[in-house]
Order: structure tokens, then C-alpha cells, then sequence
């Protein structure tokens, strides 16, 4: 059945930064950004308290001006137009449903007050709830509602008016866990569903991980690195953003050579890296050798060994988390820490006080800038 008040499938816009720059008074809270979510991906601006990721958002959205650079949305500039001129949906951490009205009410009143005929406005709220996960609620009021079910009206807000873009400011942070991940999952769904192109503001970077096809992280204002999420965790560009996307233990080294795509490395304690990962970094520069803990394998040697891209260690402590065994080894004053395969461990596993010697690969021996 065809339905012209339906929500269906849009071409989400492409949102192109080229410069973004805002201050307050003296103080620049971000700095020349340069950014593009390409129609219908969603990306993720992903970063610490304070790095400028809301105000980021804002210019987007028309709340914050610019005090450099430009928008775009399809290449068309939209950096003076108003908020309602460019066709953008929002859902932000502090939405408030209208508690006196039902949720059909909420998720219609934007829609009549923009003088959309009242058939085609329930109409197009009720898909809108439809695809939210919500027939069968449109008579209830906010206050019968549980914490997902209220922000799944404020999302039904969002796309009743056919945005191509859809802005949100870490939505999911007032849920629980368990909610949140579902809640994840609809987005998702519902992103791909619309074709629309979504940008999140999030610092919970398991969030960014699950929702984002491109993840910006960002620091004091500026963008550290922007690439899909499997780039920025498996080639994460430096040390901030190596420790910011997952965990890694760190060594400082220094660049000793660069031969057939192979990077050698050696510590200021002399012991010796070798990684395959490439790196723009140079010979003789500082770098951050990082090694993932599930990248580790573990073996009792029971004496320390200093072997090229190995370490031992006295266990300190183990952890059993389902699906992986956590071993933290202690190491010239630092900890170290694997995470093994449980089906890897085998009849003996490492003890506390034992020394066992972690292992990698080229190939997992990451090279990341310094700051
Ligand atoms: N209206 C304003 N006037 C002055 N400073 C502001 C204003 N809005 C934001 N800032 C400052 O700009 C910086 C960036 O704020 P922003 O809200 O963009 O950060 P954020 O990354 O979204 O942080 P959070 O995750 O805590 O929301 C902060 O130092 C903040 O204090």
C-alpha cells in the first residue's frame, strides 16, 4: 500500500564543515574543523568534557554561530539560515515532552503548528510512532511512560518533520545500560531504515564504537583524528586517542629504523619493537609503541626475558571476565595488561606472583604520536 503522508526512505544530506571555528570572548572553544558526514552515515563527534563537541553541534543545528568557516548541507551554504530553515532534526539530552499532552499530541504538535493538515499530521505521527516501536501508546500521557519509552517519543519528534539530518546530543546518557544498548540498536536500525544522515555527540566511546560509521575524535577544540571506527581502533593516530578508543598498554620508544614497510623501535631501557603497522613518524622521532591486551599472548617462562616484542612480568593479579581472562603483569613499575581467549588458557593458568612473558606480533605492534 502506497502512502504519500508516510515517513519513508530520504536521501540524508551530506554535512560538510570547512573551517568551524567559535569563540567566547578570549577563549576558542573549537578550532578550525574540517568534517564531512556523507549522506546517510552516521558519525560520531566523540570526546572528553569539555572539548567542544555540543558547541560543535550547535553550529550545525543554527544555536551557535560560527565565529569562522562554513556549513554546508548537499554543498548548499547554510551558515546564515535559521534554525527552522534547515531541515534538520534534533533530539537533545535535555528534551522535555509536553507532559499535559499525549504522546500522539507530542509527536504531532510541531507538525499542526506548521499548519501541516490535521490528517496528514496524524497520519504521519503515527508512522513516525510506528517506527519508534510505539503503536499502540499514542494515548498515553509522558508521566505512564518508562525512561526508553519517553525518549523514543522524543525521537519520534525528531523525524516526524522528514529531516535529512539528524542531530544528537549524547541522547541515551540519562539510561540504563541495558536500555541504552537497545536503544543503540533502534537508532541504528532506524538511521539505515530512513536513509538519514546522523550526527551524535557522545563521550562514551563504546557508543560511538556500535552506532558510528565515522567517528571524529576530538580534543581542546580541534579534531585528533576522523576514520570509520575499526580504523581509529585498530589505527588509532596518537597516544590520546589510542588510550581514549579502548584500552592499550604504552611504551615510549624512539624510531631506530624504516625498512620494507617494517618500523623498528628501541625503549630508553634498549629493548627492541618492530611493527608492521605504517607510521608517518620518522627516524630518530619520539613515538608511543601500543599494544592492545587482547592482542597479547602469554606464555610461563618463569625467568624475564626482553626478546623483540616481548616482555615478562610478575602476574599481579587475574580476572575472569566471561568471555576473557584479564592478567595484569607488573613491569619495570608499570602494569601490563592481557586479556586472553579463555579457550586459550589452558590447564594452568597464570598465578599471581609467577612470571609469565607477553608476546605480539608485528602486525598488532601499533606506532602512535606522542601528544
Ligand atoms: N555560552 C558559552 N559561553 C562561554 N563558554 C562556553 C559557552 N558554551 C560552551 N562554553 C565552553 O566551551 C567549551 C566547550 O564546551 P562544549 O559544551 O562544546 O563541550 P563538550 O565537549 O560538549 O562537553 P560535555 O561533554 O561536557 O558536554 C567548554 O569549556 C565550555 O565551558
Amino acid at each position: 500500500m502506497s502512502n504519500p503522508a508516510s515517513i519513508s526512505k530520504t536521501e540524508g544530506g551530506s554535512v560538510t564543515l570547512r573551517g568551524i571555528s567559535r569563540s567566547y570572548g578570549a577563549n576558542q572553544v573549537v578550532s578550525d574543523i574540517n568534517l564531512e558526514a556523507r549522506s546517510g552515515e552516521i558519525l560520531a563527534l566523540l570526546g572528553p568534557s569539555g572539548c567542544g563537541k555540543t558547541t560543535t553541534l550547535r553550529m550545525i543545528a543554527g544555536l551557535v554561530q560560527p565565529t569562522a568557516g562554513d556549513i554546508a548541507i548537499d554543498g548548499r551554504p547554510i551558515t546564515d539560515l535559521p534554525v527552522h530553515r534547515r531541515n534538520l532534526g534534533m533530539l537533545f539530552q535535555n528534551y522535555a515532552l509536553f507532559p499535559h499532552m499525549t504522546v500522539l499530541e507530542n509527536v504531532a504538535f510541531g507538525l499542526s503548528m506548521r499548519g501541516v493538515e490535521k490528517a496528514e499530521t496524524a497520519e504521519r505521527a503515527k508512522r513516525a510512532l510506528a517506527l519508534t516501536h510505539l503503536t499502540g501508546f499514542e494515548d498515553r500521557m509522558p508521566s505512564a511512560l518508562s525512561g526508553g519509552q519517553q525518549q523514543r517519543v522524543a525521537l519520534a519528534r525528531a523525524i516526524v518533520y522528514r529531516p535529512k539530518v539528524l542531530l544528537l546530543d549524547e541522547p541515551f546518557g540519562a539510561l540504563d545500560k541495558k536500555l541504552r544498548e537497545a536503544m543503540q540498536i533502534e537508532l541504528r536500525q532506524l538511521c539505515n531504515e530512513l536513509g538519514l544522515t546522523t550526527i551524535l555527540v557522545t563521550h562514551d566511546q563504546e557508543e560511538a564504537l556500535v552506532l558510528a560509521d565515522q567517528i571524529a575524535v576530538m580534543r581542546g577544540g580541534r579534531i585528533e583524528q576522523a576514520a570509520s571506527a575499526r580504523e581509529i581502533y585498530e589505527r588509532p593516530s596518537s597516544h590520546f586517542v589510542a588510550d581514549f578508543i579502548g584500552t592499550s598498554n604504552f611504551i615510549s620508544a624512539t624510531i631506530l629504523g624504516k625498512h620494507d614497510g617494517k618500523t623498528t623501535l628501541k625503549s630508553a631501557s634498549g629493548q627492541l619493537f618492530e611493527s608492521l603497522v605504517a607510521t608517518e613518524l620518522g627516524i630518530g622521532e619520539k613515538a608511543v609503541v601500543a599494544i592492545r591486551p587482547e592482542s597479547v599472548r602469554l606464555s610461563a617462562t618463569g625467568e624475564a626475558t626482553e626478546a623483540i616484542n616481548a616482555r615478562s612480568g610478575r602476574v599481579l593479579r587475574t580476572v575472569f571476565k566471561g568471555q576473557t581472562l584479564s592478567v595484569w603483569l607488573e613491569m619495570a613499575g608499570s602494569e601490563f595488561v592481557c586479556a586472553l581467549p579463555i579457550e586459550a588458557i589452558g590447564a594452568s593458568p597464570p598465578q599471581p606472583g609467577q612470571i609469565w612473558t607477553a608476546n605480539w606480533s608485528a602486525e598488532r605492534t601499533l606506532i602512535v604520536r606522542e601528544q
